[in-house]
């Protein structure tokens, strides 16, 4: 049997591609039917090893070379990733299952924004020059951390490696990236293209491996730090082994976020809301507003035109353009997601829409809308990870402020409403690093993205991520002499 997508070999390391058939077998299954389309080994301590040193050896140069030249390797693979935007996208697919009709659009080319945005910045990074008394002066120099762990999830493989990846390399790092056990194909794809693009041997690597390959990363005293995207309980256990390296961190994590449409909303705009942030890649969105909070006076009218818009899911081959909604990631997230349907039916939700499995192979299970959610269920308390919306009603602002804000997690807000003014009292109440107002989802390059409380630390994106992939060094200048008590 061949595959065609099969890799090279399992890890990228050096500049090239590593195969150790010592590692434990690793199989990538196509969600989409059930079927194994590759098989790669997990890294072994040697290939760990090799990755380790060869991006130490890389790094100083890298770092000494000009910001102009950094970032002009990284624009070169922005262009060479959109160039193939459809060959990654399909890969992308059957990495994840996600349609191509999302792959196309929002994997591989969020990826080149992220290359492209710190491509451009990376010739503009400086420290700063700060006037003392005295004729005295100092200066900061922004230097790089050194090198760079990304621990990736399984929903966006392409764009988490590039988004880690993008503004590491453009402060002077190297990265050692393990991409999700589920989802191990795309990222050997991005090192292929920065080498091509001429990013220098052991700059990026990709080890695979689930677990037990990503904790002696975190824990190698030659780490310097490890930027994690994954769920809460995986982010302490890694917080807490780089804290004893005293590593810098930047921890992407999971959430349980809350929308709140206000009846003066236009209903339409926040029904698009709800559906983008609760069924874009079958709800395996971090950031995804699974708590609908809407208002009393409108709700019967939201859940009746939210039906009639569900009708428009075409759920099936995620090869063919015209199919909007795919399968989940793999058979165990399924089976977590239909447990979680039987739990909110048994604490007594009402099931508006879906629930049932989607009868073909792979891993599909319809878009899902509970109604007339309570705060207290579990269903509205813990992260999902699926297609499952909660609908709960409120009455009035304040009361949908502490409701939302009542979960150890703090990724991302929204709210619908006319009133501007509204809207922007309850950003500033929301206790979350990411909000939107009239709109759901959006993760530009150009706006940090991050959360609060239980969902993380740090931040990525932007400008902000600059500041946790680099340090600053202080130099204190005396201009006259220096002088002692004795
Ligand atoms: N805030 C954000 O930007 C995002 C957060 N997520 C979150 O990710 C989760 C889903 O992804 P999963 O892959 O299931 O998460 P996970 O937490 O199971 O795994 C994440 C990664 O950590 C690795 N890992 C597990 N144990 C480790 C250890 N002890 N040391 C080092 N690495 C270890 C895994 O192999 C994987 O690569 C959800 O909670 C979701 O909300 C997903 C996407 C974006």
């Amino acid at each position: 049997m061949t595959y065609p997508l099969h890799p090279e070999a399992s890890h990228f390391v050096n500049g090239r591609y590593l195969e150790d058939t010592t590692g434990t077998p690793l199989d990538v299954i196509y969600p989409a039917t059930g079927e194994v389309i590759a098989h790669l080994f997990e890294a072994t301590p040697a290939v760990i090893e090799q990755a380790i040193t060869s991006a130490r050896a890389a790094q100083k140069d890298w770092a000494a070379r000009s910001g102009t030249e950094r970032g002009r390797i990284l624009r070169r693979a922005a262009d060479i990733i959109r160039d193939r935007n459809h060959d990654l996208s399909v890969l992308e697919t059957h990495d994840t299952g996600k349609p191509l009709q999302e792959t196309l659009v929002a994997d591989a080319t969020s990826g080149a924004d992220a290359l492209e945005y710190y491509g451009g910045l990376a010739a503009s990074l400086t420290g700063d020059h700060i006037p003392l008394g005295d004729g005295n002066w100092a200066y900061t120099i922004r230097e790089a951390l050194g090198l760079c762990v990304g621990i990736g999830a399984w929903n966006y493989p392409t764009q988490i490696a590039c988004w880690k990846a993008a503004p590491a390399l453009a402060c002077g790092n190297a990265m050692i990236f393990k991409p999700s056990e589920t989802t191990p194909l795309s990222a050997l794809k991005v090192a292929e293209i920065l080498v091509e693009a001429g990013l220098p041997a052991g700059l990026f690597n990709v080890v695979q491996g689930a677990g037990s390959v990503g904790a002696p990363l975190v824990t190698d005293p030659r780490v310097d730090k490890v930027s994690l995207t994954g769920s809460v309980p995986t982010g302490r256990k890694v917080y807490a082994a780089a804290a004893a390296g005293m590593k810098h961190v930047t921890m992407e994590l999971g959430g349980k976020s809350p929308m709140v449409v206000f009846d003066d909303a236009d209903l339409d705009s926040a029904v698009s809301g709800a559906i983008n942030g609760n069924f874009y890649s079958s709800g395996q969105v971090c950031s995804n507003g699974t708590r609908v909070f809407v208002q009393n006076g409108i709700k019967e009218a939201f859940l009746a035109r939210l039906a009639e818009r569900l009708r428009g899911a075409i759920i099936g081959d995620p090869l063919d353009q015209a199919t909007n909604f795919g399968p989940m990631v793999s058979a165990g997230q399924l089976g977590i997601v239909e447990r979680y349907i039987a739990k909110g039916i048994e604490e007594g939700a009402r099931l508006v829409a879906g629930g049932k499995r989607v009868d073909r192979d792979g891993f599909y299970i319809e878009p899902t809308v509970f109604a007339d959610v309570t705060d207290d269920m579990i269903i509205a308390q813990e992260e999902i990870f699926g297609p499952v919306m909660c609908v709960l009603d409120f009455d009035d602002e304040a009361e949908a402020l502490a409701r939302a804000n009542d979960t150890e997690f703090g990724l991302a807000a929204g709210v619908f409403t006319a009133d501007l003014t509204r809207a922007h009292r309850m950003v500033q109440g929301f206790e979350a690093g990411t909000c939107f107002i009239n709109s759901y989802n959006d993760a530009p390059v150009e706006m940090p993205f991050g959360g609060v409380k239980m969902s993380g630390v740090g931040r990525e994106n932007a400008k902000a991520a600059i500041d946790h992939y680099s340090q600053l060094k202080s130099v204190f200048v005396r201009m006259d002499a220096c002088e002692a008590a004795f």
